[in-house]
């Protein structure tokens, strides 16, 4: 039997209705339909061809996905695309390039922070790409500090200008994408002056480029910083260092939704919070949440193909040898991450409403729900992103040698994605921003009623003193059992830290001396919200045969996988005895057992082409032996039977070898 064979066995016996599955993984059958064309638009074009990459150089690699965007801007215009068609066409090219920064940065930077003149202004240029954006706030020595910037716009009164400056070589902006070869304007972050005063931090429009041809205008300094980890990986992008000399922009081009600057230079602040101006950071880190569900699907969707088709050891009688998805170790290493693409699709579909009603409410000026939304996708989105990236990398371990191959398509996914964990707020510094919002939401309850993903901490009273009734693995089956021991563990580890704190004379020291058990429970709390986003989406209406059954154990595994996990926070909190713990390891291996028959369905239910997947490994049709072969030889080392370089550097050193022989 060939791999060909064993994915078409492994197909007939699922337990779902597959088609049905892909329609709740993409949320609606119209998103499906939307999805599924664009990934076939784009598989189907040779101009998206991604296989030579690897073989290209840092400029042939750079120019190509020029050509590509160039070519998918054309596509989006002739084919009349919506907004959302687009952004899936984008997904599927799967190079990250200046466009990522147009359209998930810099426009809704003018959205979220430009006033409304400046809207009318700025927004049709650039939805029509007749200017190109990015967002340069980081600078080579402060990225997550962002009241520490050091670039500076100084209101000249006489000329009603601000004066963009790099006063030190540690105020070069440093890693916006985009910015090195492509981007025509950024919005630069700096230091408002205005007589002498500091205003805070705020965002500029700046023109870094000529639109006639390009070239960088008087006082601006840009360039690439260089090659990035993973070859093919992120080196698409032109990350760049921007430095300014002095360069003059009109006054009504600093973003002024939040606050203004008036022709005789007062400061005005709106009756908008201030954190408004963070606002692009946190929607892009909700949209980096619903991105994180599909790079970890595709890695799992290629280690699960994977571990059906490739046997070791076992075999009887000249029998065939026992598939890896069998091993019970394989099974206990993949079906949590199998889950977890599951519970992060779901909580990024949550987090998208959650937003969108923080949103309406902005506008209504309704402020109260804004720390929360802060809190959420500060901390779903380090949460999510650190588990993808561990979990590719388990991936690529789950597939052996071959997972370390370019071809298997794991080390590029894992280079590309590990950024993630940095970007858009530093993993750790985001979890400190969710333990803040906790400490204070504990330390308000005398006179505010915790809501939303906080609420739990309200029923502290019971929660600190109840015990788990858990008394058999089959008890463990039950939503209300998973709910309660995630409360628990989170408000216990949360009052604990809270209590410790306030024995500190200084509060902030005491925050500062407690961030490594302030990290451990805002984890607790985040794992809670994800958990109980997948419980809650379980009971709308899922149709399709087996379906809702399945999406049931995956949930199970993703609940009690953490339980596993991190059961040392479980029993220290003493809600759990250790048989309590041992009852659920149990049941998490009965679950293992209910996933297997229906492991290749479900990862057919990401709807992943083999253009997206670009792995060997994890081809739809299971031929990875022979594919794999071919793909050796085609690598350009075997264009020659002798190799550049042999005659001269090895050929002498065999010659020698033969003289000293002789000797
Ligand atoms: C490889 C590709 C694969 C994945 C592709 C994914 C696709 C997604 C789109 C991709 C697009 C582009 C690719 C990536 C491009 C990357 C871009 C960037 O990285 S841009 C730079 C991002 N930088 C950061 O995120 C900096 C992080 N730092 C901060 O956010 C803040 O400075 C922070 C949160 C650390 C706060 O520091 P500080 O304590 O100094 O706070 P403040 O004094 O400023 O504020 C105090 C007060 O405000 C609250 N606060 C902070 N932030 C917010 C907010 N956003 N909203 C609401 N409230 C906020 C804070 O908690 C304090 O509250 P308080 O009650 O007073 O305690
Ligand atoms: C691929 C990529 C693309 C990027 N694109 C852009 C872009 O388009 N535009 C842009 O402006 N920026 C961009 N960035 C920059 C990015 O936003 C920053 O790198 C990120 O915000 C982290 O900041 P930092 O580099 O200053 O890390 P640092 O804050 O220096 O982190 C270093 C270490 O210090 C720790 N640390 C920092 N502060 C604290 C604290 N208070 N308490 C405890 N520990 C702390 C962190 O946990 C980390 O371990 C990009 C970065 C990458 C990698």
């Amino acid at each position: 039997m060939e791999g060909v064979d064993y994915l078409r066995d492994e197909r007939k016996k699922s337990e779902f209705d597959v088609e049905a599955m892909k329609v709740a993984w993409a949320g609606s059958r119209e998103a499906f339909q939307v999805s599924d064309r664009m990934a076939k638009l784009v598989a189907n074009d040779p101009v998206f061809e991604k296989f030579s990459k690897p073989t290209l150089g840092r400029k042939e690699m750079f120019k190509n996905t020029l050509r590509k965007a160039a070519y998918a801007w054309k596509l989006i215009n002739d084919l009349h695309l919506t907004e959302e068609e687009a952004k899936w066409l984008r997904h599927y090219i799967d190079e990250p390039n200046y466009t990522d920064l147009q359209w998930e940065m810099f426009v809704p930077a003018l959205e979220g922070q430009g006033s409304e003149e400046q809207k009318r202004k700025w927004l049709p240029l650039a939805q029509t790409m007749q200017i190109i954006g990015t967002y340069a706030q980081t600078e080579l020595a402060h990225g997550s500090n962002v009241q520490g910037l050091e670039t500076t716009a100084t209101f000249d009164h006489e000329t009603d200008q601000f004066v963009i400056h790099s006063p030190t070589l540690t105020s070069s902006k440093w890693w916006p994408g985009g910015m090195a070869k492509v981007a025509t304007h950024a919005i630069v972050y700096a230091r408002l002056i205005i007589d002498g005063h500091f205003y805070g931090v705020h965002g500029f429009i700046v023109q870094l480029r000529s639109l006639e041809d390009h070239s960088t205008l008087p006082g601006i300094t840009v360039g690439d910083i260089g090659m990035k980890f993973g070859h093919g990986a992120y080196n698409t992008m032109d990350n760049g260092v921007l430095r300014f000399d002095r360069v003059r922009i009109p006054r009504n081009q600093m973003l002024m939704r939040v606050s203004q600057v008036t022709k005789e230079g007062k400061y005005v602040q709106s009756d908008v919070p201030r954190q408004l101006a963070y606002g692009t950071m946190v929607s892009v880190r909700q949209t980096i949440v619903s991105d994180a569900s599909k790079a970890l699907s595709r890695a799992v969707c290629i280690a699960t193909r994977y571990s059906a088709i490739r046997r070791q050891f076992g075999s009887h009688d000249g029998g065939p040898e026992t598939q890896v998805i069998d091993y019970k170790t394989q099974q206990s290493r993949l079906f949590p991450l199998l889950a977890s693409a599951f519970a992060f699709r779901f909580v990024s579909e949550w987090l998208k409403s959650l937003q969108t009603d923080v949103k309406q409410r902005l506008e209504a000026k309704d402020f109260s729900t804004l720390p929360e939304a802060h809190a959420c996708t500060a901390g779903l989105k380090s949460l999510t992103t650190a588990a993808t990236a561990d979990g590719i990398e388990e991936c690529r371990k789950l597939c052996g040698g071959h997972g370390y191959l370019i071809s298997s398509g794991l080390p590029e996914l894992y280079a590309y994605y590990v950024p993630a964990c940095t970007y858009e707020g530093e993993n750790v510094v985001m979890m400190l921003q969710v333990a803040r919002f906790l400490v204070k939401t504990v330390s308000e309850m005398s006179y505010k009623q915790p809501v939303g993903t906080a609420d739990y901490l309200g029923r502290m009273a019971p929660l600190m003193h109840n015990n788990c009734d858990v008394q058999t693995a089959e008890d463990w089956l039950n939503p209300s059992a998973i709910v309660k021991a995630f409360e628990t563990r989170a408000v216990r580890m949360i009052v604990d830290c809270s209590q410790r704190i306030a024995k500190f004379e200084n509060q902030e020291e005491g925050f500062a001396e407690l961030s490594t058990d302030l990290v451990e429970a805002s984890l607790a709390h985040c794992q809670l919200i994800v958990v109980s986003t997948f419980i809650q989406r379980l009971k709308q209406e899922i149709p399709g045969k087996g379906v809702k059954q399945s999406l049931e154990v995956l949930c199970y595994v993703y609940a009690l996988y953490l339980l596993h996990k991190h059961q040392g926070d479980f029993l220290a909190t003493g809600y759990l005895t250790s048989k309590q713990a041992s009852l659920a390891n149990d049941q998490l291996k009965t679950l293992y057992s209910k996933v297997r028959p229906n492991a290749i369905a479900l990862v057919d239910s990401f709807n992943h082409t083999d253009h997206y997947l670009s792995s060997v490994l994890g081809r739809y049709d299971g031929n990875v032996y022979p594919k794999l072969y071919e793909a050796a030889r085609k690598d350009p080392l075997n264009d020659s039977d002798i190799a550049d370089g042999i005659n001269q550097y090895v050929q002498p050193i065999l010659k020698q070898k033969l003289h000293l022989a002789k000797l």
